[in-house]
């Protein structure tokens, strides 16, 4: 019998982790699965160090933009991978339950945080430069080769960490802008209101991880020092 009985989504950006974790201890009973709907291969690791409670991974192919208070709009995608431990099976069906989506559980969950880390890597920076949405770098030229070097990067990187990335990748990068075309990254939607990014736990990562195993990683590089340029600028902004 599952002894779980309830699952808490943290979805908070990773940066306000340590705010949040008081409310989330505050919220949680004897039985509650705490699961991070957050980007990042070590975020969920991040809050289970901040609260001292197991704290399940997932990965989520949703694109969603809370475009006002209270009005959040859906732009594609509804599969959600979840880390396998206790409770994962009840908060999968929680979430099958709760909304059309597809809550799976990975056996591998590193490789499937990876993947994701990669698709974050390639689209988030580029969709908050630009403020464009994903559709817009299958029509322009170059970006497609742009994409194959931050994902060639991002493989050499997990491979050293070692993890193996899918060999039809760059299909599956493809795939992303086909299932949500019109979304533009939660990077972008933090620039266009005038926040902090991800950055740091995205490409920030690859480079970190990068600078550990003495590998280039130059396009990833310069997506982070352009995101930061940007934050800098929108801080800034905020003081006059
Ligand atoms: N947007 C997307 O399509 C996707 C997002 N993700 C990931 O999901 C996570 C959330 O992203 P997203 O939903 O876009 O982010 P948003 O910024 O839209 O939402 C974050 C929410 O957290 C709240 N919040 C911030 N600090 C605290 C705090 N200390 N206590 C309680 N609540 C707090 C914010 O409240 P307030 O508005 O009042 O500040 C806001 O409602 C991120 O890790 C992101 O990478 C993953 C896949 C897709
Ligand atoms: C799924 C995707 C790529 C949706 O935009 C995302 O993770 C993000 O924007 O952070």
């Amino acid at each position: 019998m599952p002894s779980c009985s309830r699952s808490g989504l943290v979805s908070v950006k990773v940066g306000d982790n340590a705010a949040a974790a008081p409310l989330v201890l505050s919220l949680l009973g004897k039985d509650t699965v705490i699961l991070s709907m957050q980007n990042g291969v070590d975020t969920a690791a991040q809050l289970s160090e901040l609260t001292g409670c197991e704290v399940l991974p997932s990965a989520l192919y949703i694109a969603v933009d809370r475009v006002e208070p209270g009005h959040v709009v859906h732009r594609g995608g509804h599969h959600i991978m979840l880390g396998s431990g206790k409770g994962s099976r009840l908060a999968a069906a929680a979430l099958n339950r709760a909304a059309p989506l597809k809550a799976e559980i990975s056996q591998d969950i590193p490789s499937v945080l990876w993947e994701k880390l990669t698709v974050n890597c390639v689209y988030n920076a580029l969709s908050a430069i630009t403020l464009m949405p994903y559709a817009a770098f299958g029509e322009t030229d170059g970006a497609g080769a742009v994409i194959q070097m931050v994902l060639e990067e991002c493989r050499v990187v997990a491979q050293a960490c070692g993890v193996t990335l899918p060999a039809d990748m760059t299909q599956r990068l493809h795939q992303i802008i086909q299932h949500m075309p019109t979304q533009k990254s939660s990077a972008a939607q933090d620039v266009m209101k005038g926040r902090a990014t991800e950055i740091e736990f995205i490409n920030g990562y690859i480079v970190r991880k990068a600078g550990e195993y003495g590998i280039a990683v130059p396009v990833n590089f310069t997506l982070l020092v352009i995101i930061r340029m940007i934050e800098k600028r929108l801080a800034q902004e905020k003081l006059v």
